[in-house]
């Protein structure tokens, strides 16, 4: 089917419009999520479309020279989109060499046809590779949104090379704005999906970074940045599965700042923050990546060493009990010395354990270490039958 140019370049730039104008409406009151960046780029298109539609009515340095140099504007918003949407510095300076190097070939090439074509070729294509390369260099982790992006620009590529070949087969005059064929007809269709397509993938892309952020916040405690009571109780529901169906030993540790009512009376509210915040640094930094950390409540951890015997986790537990008594924190300038007691369940799962029945039992155990003393280490199998 070969479908009427002007005709697909007014219907695509009304649609752009609209688009353009929606994005730019709900991204302005949100600067941070890069949608209005995303919305000028789509409404330099819109304007690249109703010049594109003007070709052969109108001056040739409007619907060619700057029809072109919009284009390029367009591109050059979305490579600025990626970054936006990640909230990273933008390489203004890089990405402006697209658009200001179009305007200088295309006011300098302006009488020629097939260079002034070529030209144009190959900016876009350059800031086509530049989109695919910065939209995995910027994909969001777990993300899929950036492989719309990856694959409309290399789409365009291929579109822009279906002109390049017919341009340098001598068919240049085919490739006019306002020729209606079957090769226009494709090269158009190719743009038009193309632009939807990373247009697309960057609102999705901007969703995925803040469903991101918003599950970060619901699984982890803003002040240590360690996993939440909630996602440190479903990882334990997880390693008792785990345990039990290997057969493997876990161990279930429940530990404890000594005196910390004491710390925040005597030092206040942002020193005891600073301890629970330096203890939560401290033990991270010692322990295996297989050993899941997290905050249960206000200042007590809860730690789970899968594949760990009792000796292993009695050695470990209490490296970290030793090093954190002896590593003050430094709040103002002032060194704040604090100890922790642990209780600790080690053993292999049985089939009615549970995460609540394994911490009851970790928790007694902590109980008896505080009881006993504090700064200490017990063991719930040293007291439970
Ligand atoms: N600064 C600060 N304090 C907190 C936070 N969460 C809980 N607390 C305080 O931690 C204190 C815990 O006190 P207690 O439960 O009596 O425990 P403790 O003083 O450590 O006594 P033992 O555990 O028996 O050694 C309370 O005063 C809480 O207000 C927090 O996020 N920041």
């Amino acid at each position: 089917m070969i479908a009427h140019s002007p005709t697909i370049f007014a219907s695509v730039a009304w649609v752009a419009f609209i688009m353009a104008f929606c994005l730019l409406v709900v991204g302005r009151f949100d600067q941070r999520d890069g949608l209005s960046t995303v919305g000028a780029g789509l409404l330099a298109y819109a304007l690249t479309y109703a010049c594109f539609m003007q070709h052969g009515n109108a001056p040739l340095w409007l619907t060619y020279s700057l029809a072109n140099t919009l284009l390029s504007l367009a591109l050059a918003f979305y490579s600025a989109s990626l970054f936006r949407i990640n909230q990273r510095p933008v390489p203004w300076r890089l990405i402006i060499c697209g658009p200001i190097s179009m305007g200088l070939l295309m006011a300098l090439l302006l009488e020629t046809r097939e260079p002034r074509m070529l030209a144009a070729c190959a900016v876009l294509i350059a800031q086509c590779l530049l989109i695919i390369w910065w939209a995995r260099a910027n994909r969001i982790p777990g993300g899929r949104a950036h492989l719309l992006v990856m694959i409309g620009a290399g789409v365009s590529v291929f579109g822009i090379l279906i002109r390049v070949v017919a341009i340098l087969s001598g068919m240049a005059e085919e490739m006019r704005y306002d020729v209606s064929n079957l090769r226009q007809t494709i090269s158009l269709s190719i743009g038009t999906v193309t632009v939807m397509m990373i247009t697309l993938g960057l609102v999705l892309m901007s969703k995925e970074r803040i469903e991101g952020i918003l599950k970060h916040m619901a699984l982890h405690d803003p002040l240590t940045e360690l996993p939440n009571r909630r996602a440190i109780m479903e990882q334990l529901e997880r390693e008792i599965e785990r345990a039990r169906r290997n057969r493997s030993m876990l161990a279930v540790a429940i530990i404890d700042i000594d005196y910390f009512k004491k710390i925040n009376d005597t030092h206040g509210h942002l020193a005891g923050d600073a301890v629970l915040q330096h203890c939560a640094r401290l033990m991270k930094a010692r322990l295996r990546h297989s050993d899941s950390l997290g905050r249960y409540g206000g200042e007590e951890f809860l730690l789970l060493l899968p594949d760990t015997s009792t000796e292993g986790a009695t050695i470990a537990l209490d490296d970290l009990r030793s090093h954190i008594a002896s590593s003050p924190t430094l709040f103002e300038g002032q060194p704040i010395n604090q100890s922790f007691s642990v209780g600790v369940f080690c053993g292999i799962p049985g089939s009615q354990d549970t995460g609540t029945s394994l911490l009851g039992r970790a928790d007694a155990a902590l109980y008896l270490a505080k009881q006993s003393g504090r700064n200490l280490l017990r063991l719930a199998e040293t007291w439970v039958p």
